[in-house]
């Protein structure tokens, strides 16, 4: 009865999309049908919903499987009150338990237990491991343009998500747990396992959705969930092994090591030792959470940015001339020159805006509470929000809120270039729970954009089936985009043509 009459006054005063069945359980599922269905899009309508309704913060109200309310935010105020309160606002843990497979960690936790991840993590994302971030990615980068596309002038790539997710996958395996996996590597397991590193973290990497969706017994009626069993047993045996294997090295054989794992195993050993440290389950747990949190997001906004600059030349010229005048002679980047590649930083940042991979971050209201907001005649008002209400931090309404951004859709990386609204741009989420690995992610995009499009220019291939299409088509198809975990690209078609 409370809950109703809550919906009830919360509905009255504010913009609301009502639905049968909530966003997060099985309406999120199914295309939309008005006062059924949200629509498996909803977080990817961008602004479309706030227009509509006419206000940045709307009530998605829904009866189904409980009577829930869930305030979606696009008002930069609104988000930074959110995000400045982690007591007020904390994280509902419930959407968060099939990240806790391989161990507790900092991405599913709160209060007192995130705050140990979150001391004992942070030390590892130090300067030295940007640095190997910065020179593995160019190793991996070189070791494909060397070994796997030779001398040849042109290279078609028929999505380049198949580029990117490898590559972002030994950058991070590299710069996580200090392994080198090289592209044409195809050793044997060693003794005693069923399978290598690389082919363990490649599958888990690949399908471990399947793994956070069925349950156990499940898990063996199809031959790829068997291996992806496999997989992770595998990875998870690996992992023991190398936390074993630093922990037994001795002070003289250990040569300086900046990769994550060490980080952390390093923080535990200075900490006050007792609580501050992690059991092999929580190291494990945190380990795997910068696999998930860090492979897909920056495979997903490398495939974005490409495509975006093979559809816009003229940006893509831009781009070339930057990199001519940070890097004569064709040199390669170094870590120093991170920051002087200013343009390469805004394209970076354009895409993320206009493709956030993470598009819905949630939290919950712990009190009856209010949040500021700009309402459509330009005033500042208070909206308030029940205790036990959903929030969801709706990143491409805030993105694409034309208050913020104007002209959102088009692709216009010199908005970056002097002052911009920062609090219109979360990525990254923001506050004390912000992306750890933001730095990495940014080092490593910044390293890959400059080393391809120094070397070539890319254009999207030319098929014969979309040969009439406008280009308003042709950029809807290469930028059309998948609900998945992360904001996932469907097929980018792409033509790398040497300079
Ligand atoms: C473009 C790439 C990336 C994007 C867009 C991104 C985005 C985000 C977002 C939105 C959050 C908040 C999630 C939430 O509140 O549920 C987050 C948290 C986190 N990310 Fe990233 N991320 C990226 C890359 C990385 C990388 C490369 C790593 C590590 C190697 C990483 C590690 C983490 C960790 C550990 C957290 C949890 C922080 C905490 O709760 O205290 N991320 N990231």
């Amino acid at each position: 009865y409370f809950q109703i009459r809550k919906i009830l006054q919360t509905i009255h005063y504010q913009p609301c999309d009502w639905t049968l069945f909530s966003r997060t359980g099985l309406g999120g599922r199914f295309s939309r049908i008005p006062f059924i269905f949200p629509g498996r899009d909803y977080q990817w309508r961008k602004y479309q919903d706030f227009s509509a309704l006419g206000s940045d913060i709307f009530v998605a109200a829904a009866l189904a499987p409980t009577v829930s309310l869930n305030f979606q935010l696009a008002d930069p105020d609104a988000i930074k009150e959110v995000i400045g309160s982690r007591a007020r606002f904390p994280k509902p843990l419930e959407l968060y338990k099939p990240l806790l497979f391989f161990g507790d960690n900092i991405v599913a936790s709160e209060h007192n237990e995130w705050k140990r991840y979150r001391k004992i993590s942070a030390p590892a994302f130090t300067e030295p491991n940007n640095k190997l971030v910065w020179d593995e990615t160019i190793r991996v980068i070189n070791d494909l343009f060397d070994n796997v596309w030779g001398n040849q002038d042109e290279i078609t790539v028929d999505h380049i998500l198949e580029v990117f997710m490898p590559a972002t996958l030994f950058i991070l395996s590299a710069a996580a747990f200090g392994r080198h996996i090289a592209w044409n590597d195809e050793v044997l397991p060693p003794s005693g396992h069923q399978m290598t590193f690389k082919g363990a973290l490649y599958i888990v990497s690949h399908d471990y959705l399947f793994k956070m969706i069925l349950p156990n017994w499940a898990m063996v009626l199809t031959q790829r969930l068997k291996k992806l069993n496999v997989a992770f047993d595998e990875l998870e045996r690996y992992m023991v092994e190398m936390i074993r294997d630093r922990k037994n090295r001795t002070a003289d054989d250990i040569e300086p090591r900046y990769d994550l794992l060490n980080g952390l195993l390093d923080a535990c050993e200075d900490d006050l030792g007792g609580d501050s440290k992690l059991t092999e389950r929580e190291l494990m747990g945190n380990i795997f959470v910068f696999l998930l949190a860090g492979h897909e997001t920056t495979a997903h906004t490398l495939c974005f940015a490409f495509a975006l600059l093979a559809l816009y030349p003229k940006e893509q010229e831009k781009l070339y001339e930057e990199i001519k005048t940070v890097l004569p002679d064709g040199r390669l980047p170094t870590y120093e020159d991170a920051n002087s590649l200013v343009f390469t930083n805004a394209i970076l940042n354009e895409a993320l805006r206009m493709f956030p991979p993470v598009n819905g971050i949630p939290k919950f209201s712990a009190e009856d509470t209010v949040l500021p907001m700009t309402n459509s005649s330009g005033e500042k008002v208070f909206v308030p929000v029940p205790k036990g209400s959903n929030i969801t931090l709706h990143t491409p309404g805030l993105h694409y809120n034309p208050k913020y951004w104007p002209d959102p859709h088009t692709f216009n990386p010199s908005r970056f270039l002097g002052d911009w609204p920062r609090d219109a741009f979360l990525p990254f989420s923001g506050g004390v729970r912000s992306c750890l690995g933001r730095r990495f992610a940014e080092l490593e995009s910044i390293v890959a954009l400059t080393m391809f499009f120094s070397k070539y220019r890319v254009e999207i291939k030319e098929e014969p089936q979309f040969a009439g299409e406008t280009f308003e088509q042709k950029k809807e198809r290469v930028l059309d985009t998948m609900p998945r975990l992360t904001i996932t690209p469907v097929r980018i078609p792409l033509v790398f043509k040497r300079r």
